[in-house]
């Protein structure tokens, strides 16, 4: 079974991308750690601060952020960072060659429960001139690699650097990341959906049509009954995906007019949907390929709807 460190050097990714990539996964071993310890470290609930999108941080959300913004700030490969967690984009050096955004702690209230939470990054090319908000706001399709480190029963890294989809197994004893999965593909058609369906009356018409047909099962046009599963980590929900396939979907709702979306495309559409796309399923807005996007905004969300690909174009019908 081969280490992270060697199938870096045998993808022959370049020096710096390397080395980035070496300082991502040695910082999520040391969250995995933090997320392991829970309550004996006193490190649940939490702050009685909102980040800047007027959400409640949890203290592992601080204490995550804090972790990888000092580590990535002292890699010489790192222009410029984005984060949930950070209102605005934190310089680190002049010189970097990559930009990198990510989301610490993803599904962040499912860490008072001891369910699934995750780290999702992704790295994009830097350009020249001062670190601004407007060197970030590039196309998901320009990112150079991408990934998520999942804290389940263990601990997983799932990461494409443009060249298909690998998964690491987090060893224990020897504390390496082990390549359990190479070249993972997303079956074409499932039988299986991931959607908070509480928010079902909140939906478009084009989604509420989509889901009332899956729930008729083989009573209905599809003709076959579906699972349905929510993890409410999108970490947890798309590690499903790309291990079994299914569908995935956080839609456009009007719950919250001020917020008709909830996902934030820097760090976990884009990231999700170039792990999506290099595994051979599809990520969509219902309207619009994530990956095409041009960003206006490092914190602007965006309607998802993910996985197995005959079963995304399936949904798209339905949005016209
Ligand atoms: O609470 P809901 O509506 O089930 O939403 C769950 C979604 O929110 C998120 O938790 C948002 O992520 P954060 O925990 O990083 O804010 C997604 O991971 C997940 O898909
Ligand atoms: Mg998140
Ligand atoms: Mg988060």
């Amino acid at each position: 079974m081969q280490t992270f460190t060697q199938f870096l050097a045998e993808m022959s990714v370049s020096p710096s991308l390397n080395q980035l990539l070496h300082t991502l996964t040695k910082t999520s071993k040391e969250i995995s750690h933090a997320v392991q310890h829970g309550a004996l470290a006193g490190v649940l609930g939490a702050t009685e601060q909102e980040n800047v999108q007027g959400e409640t941080q949890k203290k592992l959300d601080v204490i995550t952020n804090d972790m990888l913004k000092t580590t990535l700030a002292e890699d010489s490969t790192v222009k410029g960072i984005a984060s949930e967690e950070e209102d605005d984009v934190v310089a680190a050096n002049t010189d970097g060659e990559f930009l990198v955004s990510f989301d610490p702690l993803d599904g962040s209230s499912n860490i008072d429960i001891n369910s699934l939470v995750g780290t999702i990054f992704s790295i994009l090319p830097a350009k020249d001139g001062e670190l601004t908000q407007q060197q970030f706001l590039q196309p998901g399709r320009n990112q150079v690699a991408a990934g998520y480190v999942l804290y389940g029963p263990s601990t997983m890294l799932t990461l494409t650097t443009g060249n298909g989809v690998f998964m690491f197994t987090l060893c224990p004893e020897s504390n390496e990341f082990m390549l359990t999965e190479s070249n993972v593909i997303i079956p074409a058609d499932t039988k299986e959906f991931a959607i908070n369906m509480s928010n079902q009356r909140f939906w478009q018409p084009a989604m509420q049509n989509y889901i009332d047909d899956l729930l008729k099962g083989d009573t209905g046009v599809r003709g076959k009954n579906f699972n349905m599963r929510w993890i409410a980590a999108m970490v947890g929900d798309v590690h499903r995906v790309l291990s079994r396939g299914g569908l995935f979907s956080y839609p456009t709702d009007t719950k919250n007019p001020a917020k008709p979306f909830k996902l934030r495309l820097m760090y976990e559409a884009n990231p999700m949907a170039l792990l999506i796309e290099q595994a051979q399923g599809k990520a969509s807005t219902g309207y619009e390929t994530i990956l095409d996007i041009e960003p206006t905004e490092i914190h602007q969300r965006v309607a998802v709807i993910l996985g197995s690909r005959n079963e995304v174009d399936a949904c798209l019908k339905y949005h016209g």
